[in-house]
């Protein structure tokens, strides 16, 4: 399919090679390739450490996007525990974590707490059903309902965190340093690699979830296809990938930031539209007896 595109500059582009091209050069000039890199690293190096920053002026949207993916993970999670009454030691990595943002609002407190948290989004969709369907993955009602009330379910988490520009990651150590202090060794934020997706490899079976939000722009597209097979090997059986990025509404839209999104339910009109993806190397078990959402947004296959 040919898509035209255009940069931030307002240069066009008549497809995706002649973007590529421009950008990170022929095979035999790496040297683009490494200047692609550095020039995404050194936009954040000079933006300030906070949700504002990382969210490119759009720290108002923190919440609406947290709730969202919130939602999303619930239905994951019920996919792959449903009914099961057990601990579980769950692993995440947050990939381009930024500040920390994700892992504070979602993550750890997500794994730390997903049964009482299911309860209060329980209550939440009867009373202010309009406010609470944040995205298409929403499960329904009668989903929570079974989800809630047989399990009886222990979280332990442990969150790495992985983002190449050193003062973000600073913040973000700081940040859940309070976190940290309080919880046990399988309970916290545990590792800060400052290193780029594209030079990182995941120790083997190491996750349930690798969540890659507002980051994978940053990646040429044989790094971003590289970068799925490698870390693919780093999830446990069952984990997964969620994905959630800017998707343009036509074409290709070249921005350094990636900050620029639209679309997700709750987000300001002038915003990308906002996806997120979940994906598996391994199917779980199917567990809906009824016809759900949750059905339809059952993760994929990598292939
Ligand atoms: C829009 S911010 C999003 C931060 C975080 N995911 C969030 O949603 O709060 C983009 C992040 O990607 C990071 N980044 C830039 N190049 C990267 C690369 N090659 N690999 C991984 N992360 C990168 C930036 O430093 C920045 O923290």
């Amino acid at each position: 399919m040919e898509l035209r595109g255009l940069d931030s500059n307002g240069k066009q582009f008549k497809n995706a090679e002649e973007m590529w091209r421009e950008q990170i050069g022929e095979e035999g000039e790496p040297h683009k390739k490494t200047q692609w890199y550095r020039e995404g690293v050194s936009y954040w190096e000079g933006v300030e450490a906070s949700v504002d920053g990382v969210l490119g002026g759009f720290g108002k949207v923190n919440d609406v996007d947290i709730k969202g993916s919130e939602a999303f993970l619930q239905t994951l999670f019920f996919e792959r525990f449903n009914n099961a009454a057990r601990t579980q030691h769950l692993v995440a990595l947050d990939c381009g974590s930024g500040i920390g943002r994700i892992t504070k609002n979602l993550l750890i407190r997500h794994f730390n707490e997903v049964k009482p948290q299911v309860v209060s989004f329980m209550f939440d969709l009867t009373s202010v059903h309009g406010e609470v369907i944040l995205s298409e993955e929403i499960i329904s009602l009668s989903d929570f309902k079974a989800f809630v009330h047989p399990v009886m379910m222990h979280f332990d988490c442990m969150v790495d965190l992985l983002e190449p520009v050193s003062h973000f990651l600073d913040a973000a150590r700081e940040s859940l340093a309070s976190e940290n202090h309080v919880a046990s060794d399988t309970h916290k934020a545990a590792n800060f690699f400052c290193v780029p997706l594209q030079e990182f490899t995941p120790d083997a079976g190491k996750y349930d979830v690798i969540w890659i939000q507002w980051c994978i722009g940053h990646l040429t597209d044989d790094d971003f296809v590289s970068f799925f097979k490698r870390a693919k090997d780093g999830l446990k059986p069952g984990g997964f990938f969620v994905l959630k990025e800017n998707i343009a509404r036509s074409g290709i839209v070249l921005s350094v930031s990636t900050t620029i999104f639209y679309d997700q339910k709750g987000l300001p009109e002038e915003l990308f539209a906002v996806k997120m993806y979940a994906l598996t190397a391994d199917m779980p078990k199917k567990v809906h007896k009824t016809r759900s959402k949750t059905r339809a947004n059952r993760p994929g296959i990598i292939q």
